[in-house]
């Protein structure tokens, strides 16, 4: 840990849907600290609160109780920039009548009408094509998302996240849809993306295997309404490869999040 304050705060955070006696509470007393530039997965059995968790960061849902901070704003506050954050969803949502190009510029865009972009446009673009070079998809600049596999497309909106240069990252299940060998070359370059842009990555999973592959720090969450059931450092060398899933020390971790996730989950029913 640095002695810096960290970039996220999450403080005793309850997140319940619903007005009448027909509620959800989704997250309980969630609490944690995330530092600049780590990258830290939320795991937790199905249904359980981690997209939840993940929108309270976006400032997309509001809590019910609690706060969630961004280099200490509150992202509740009318003044806290939601751009801060970029969004990998589930699937890739790609805008089927635009080209990949004008999918990944789409939040320069939006961005662009609501008076808030830093650069003009032809530095995104610069920047578009060059992260669609790095994610294997240069020539598929003019394509529409129909002429793309899943993962490519999933590719790509890696990209339209990234293209405003926000310096976090919040992916929700990014991968999931995906074949286990499409899903192991994304996260390998999903690691190279992070590594070479110093990005903080809150990444949700419910596979404890990829997220302890991923991460510096895994946090387990219960049964809903979630809670923060253990934080495990993953002190595992990287660049992480092959080799990083034959040691001892990457099964153990295995070991301890599945023998957490499966003592201490609260049950629902
Ligand atoms: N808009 C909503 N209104 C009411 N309940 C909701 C709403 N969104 C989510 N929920 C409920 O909150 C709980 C947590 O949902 P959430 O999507 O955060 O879980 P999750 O862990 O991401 O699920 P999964 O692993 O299936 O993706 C679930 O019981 C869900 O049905």
């Amino acid at each position: 840990m640095t002695d810096k304050s960290p970039i996220v705060t999450y403080s005793d955070v309850e997140k319940r849907y619903g007005t009448d006696e027909d509620t959800v509470l989704a997250v309980e007393e969630f609490s944690a600290d995330i530092e600049e530039g780590e990258f830290v997965s939320i795991v937790g059995p199905s249904g359980c609160g981690k997209s939840t968790l993940l929108h309270l960061t976006a400032g997309i849902l509001d809590p019910t109780r609690g706060s969630v901070t961004v280099n200490g704003m509150n992202v509740q506050s009318s003044v806290y920039e939601k751009h801060n954050v970029g969004l990998v969803f589930q699937k890739p949502v790609l805008l089927e009548w635009r080209t990949i190009l004008d999918n990944v510029l789409l939040p320069v865009e939006i961005m662009d009408e609501n008076g808030v972009l830093t650069e003009d446009r032809s530095h995104y673009e610069e920047r578009a094509r060059e992260l669609l070079s790095i994610v294997d998809l240069g020539g598929f600049e003019d394509a529409y998302p129909r002429e793309l596999s899943g993962g490519m497309q999933q590719r790509a909106s890696i990209c339209r996240s990234l293209v405003y240069d926000p310096p976090i990252l919040l992916m929700d299940e990014p991968f999931g849809a995906l074949d286990k060998i499409t899903r192991d070359q994304l996260n390998d370059e999903l690691l190279s993306i992070w590594a070479a842009t110093n990005k903080t990555v809150l990444f949700v999973t419910h596979n404890i295997q990829e997220a302890i592959y991923l991460s510096d720090r895994v946090i387990v969450l219960s049964d809903r309404p979630a809670t923060a059931l253990d934080t495990v450092s993953v002190d595992l060398a990287r660049p992480r490869n092959e080799e990083t899933l034959a040691h001892d020390a990457y099964q153990d971790i295995v070991a301890q999040v599945t023998e957490t996730m499966e003592l201490r989950g609260r049950s629902t029913s």
